[in-house]
């Protein structure tokens, strides 16, 4: 056989290896998420998948009714996309997110290196069949589940989990794949300290004399009433974080948790954001920061509702302090929360594929889905 020159060798062993023929992933890392219109036109279709969700939003005649308020909600919330840019950033932030832990991960857990990140959007592409197909193409055998809400509630990891299950059955019969499911992290450390900075951040921004004064409002999505009372653990986990954060401040400044974004008529978890803003504003706290805490990047409702519609109504009301945290977004010391996070899960989950916690359901609970998306998972 000729002797390949040196030069052409390493060329060779370049293309080939890094460029061309990228090593078959190892272990599959499926990012969960709600998703986010990526332009104006994909709204209706989200609102739809939305509404049809009765995980989510359980209504009599689903299919229909969905239809009906999809179509009458759009334009509204269009007009909403449109004030932050046209669509939704979470995509963007979620695939950054993704290609960064892989390489924090290939560093810190070799032994299940190369690591692959895959997404899959409960209401938005790219969906849970798209995530599959991908998975299914690559040749994927180990996947971890990893929900990007931190604080586990079944409207939502709830939700994901029940679609990632039923759509299993079909793409992958012969289970071929072997899961296991990250289900909640809402006191990780790394959680807790990225969070806490940002908030040291956004204090820095007040003048050194009244930054003390500052009250720090943490605000979470709420959930309707019917679902807490059914016994939704999201709640307590929210105050979890909320506590943890706080204490590794040393409760440095007052706090409260808030609830946004309530839709439709019946009763949400309070007290909302907004109200909160202006009764605080009332009672002379002028300077008062927001941190979103139940959604780790940027979305509608920070860039939309926090930013803009409660911003206004607080210069309104005469209140001239009102600022927020930046969300987490790529922030490195987040993405070696995610690396570690998964890495600490995969050296357990070949005895515990799923966590204690996820093993109970709702004490309230009807919906036997729930059931056998635990079932199949604990396997
Ligand atoms: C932790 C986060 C979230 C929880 C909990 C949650 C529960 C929940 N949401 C609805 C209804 C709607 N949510 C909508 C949008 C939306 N929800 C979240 C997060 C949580 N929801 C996000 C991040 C978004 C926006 C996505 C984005 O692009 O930024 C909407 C659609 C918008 C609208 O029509 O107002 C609805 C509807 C319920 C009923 C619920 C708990 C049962
Ligand atoms: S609704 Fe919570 S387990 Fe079914
Ligand atoms: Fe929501």
């Amino acid at each position: 056989m000729p002797m390949m020159p040196v030069s052409a060798m390493r060329f060779f062993a370049t293309t080939t290896s890094d460029n061309l023929h990228k090593p078959k992933p190892k272990t599959g890392i499926v990012l969960m998420n709600l998703g986010g219109p990526a332009n104006e036109d994909e709204v209706h279709d989200f609102l739809l998948r939305l509404f049809s969700d009765g995980d989510l939003i359980p209504l009599p005649l689903q299919k229909y009714a969905a239809q009906v308020i999809a179509k009458r909600r759009t334009p509204k919330i269009k007009e909403q996309y449109n004030q932050i840019g046209g669509g939704s950033p979470i995509l963007k932030w979620t695939r950054q997110q993704g290609e960064m832990m892989e390489k924090v991960l290939d560093k810190i857990s070799p032994e299940t290196a190369p690591h692959k990140h895959y997404i899959a959007f409960r209401y938005a592409h790219p969906l849970t069949p798209e995530a599959l197909s991908e998975m299914k193409a690559d040749g994927i055998e180990r996947a971890v589940a990893f929900t990007q809400y931190p604080q586990y509630s079944c409207s939502t990891t709830g939700s994901s989990m029940n679609e990632l299950y039923r759509q299993l059955q079909e793409w992958d019969p012969e289970r071929k794949m072997k899961w296991s499911v990250i289900d909640r992290w809402h006191t990780h450390p790394g959680l807790v300290q990225a969070v806490a900075n940002h908030i040291v951040a956004g204090l820095e921004k007040y003048p050194e004399e009244s930054r003390d004064k500052v009250v720090i409002l943490f605000s979470a999505h709420s959930l309707p009433m019917e679902i807490v009372n059914k016994g939704d653990y999201y709640p307590s986990e929210v105050a979890a974080t909320v506590e943890a954060v706080m204490k590794l401040l040393k409760y440095r400044n007052s706090y409260r948790l808030v609830w946004q974004s309530q839709v439709g008529p019946r009763p949400w978890l309070g007290p909302q954001t907004n109200a909160a803003i202006l009764g605080l504003g009332e009672k002379g706290f002028n300077d008062q920061l927001l941190v979103p805490i139940a959604f780790t990047s940027d979305h509608v409702e920070t860039l939309f509702e926090l930013d803009l519609e409660y911003g206004e109504e607080a210069r309104e009301a005469g209140i001239t302090g009102l600022t927020r945290a930046e969300s987490l977004n790529a922030d490195p010391v987040f993405i070696d929360a995610m690396a570690d996070i998964v890495k600490n899960h995969l050296k357990e989950a070949d005895s515990s594929p799923i966590s204690k916690q996820f093993k109970v359901r709702c004490p309230g609970c009807t919906n036997e889905t729930c059931q056998n998306t635990r079932d199949f998972f604990d396997e």
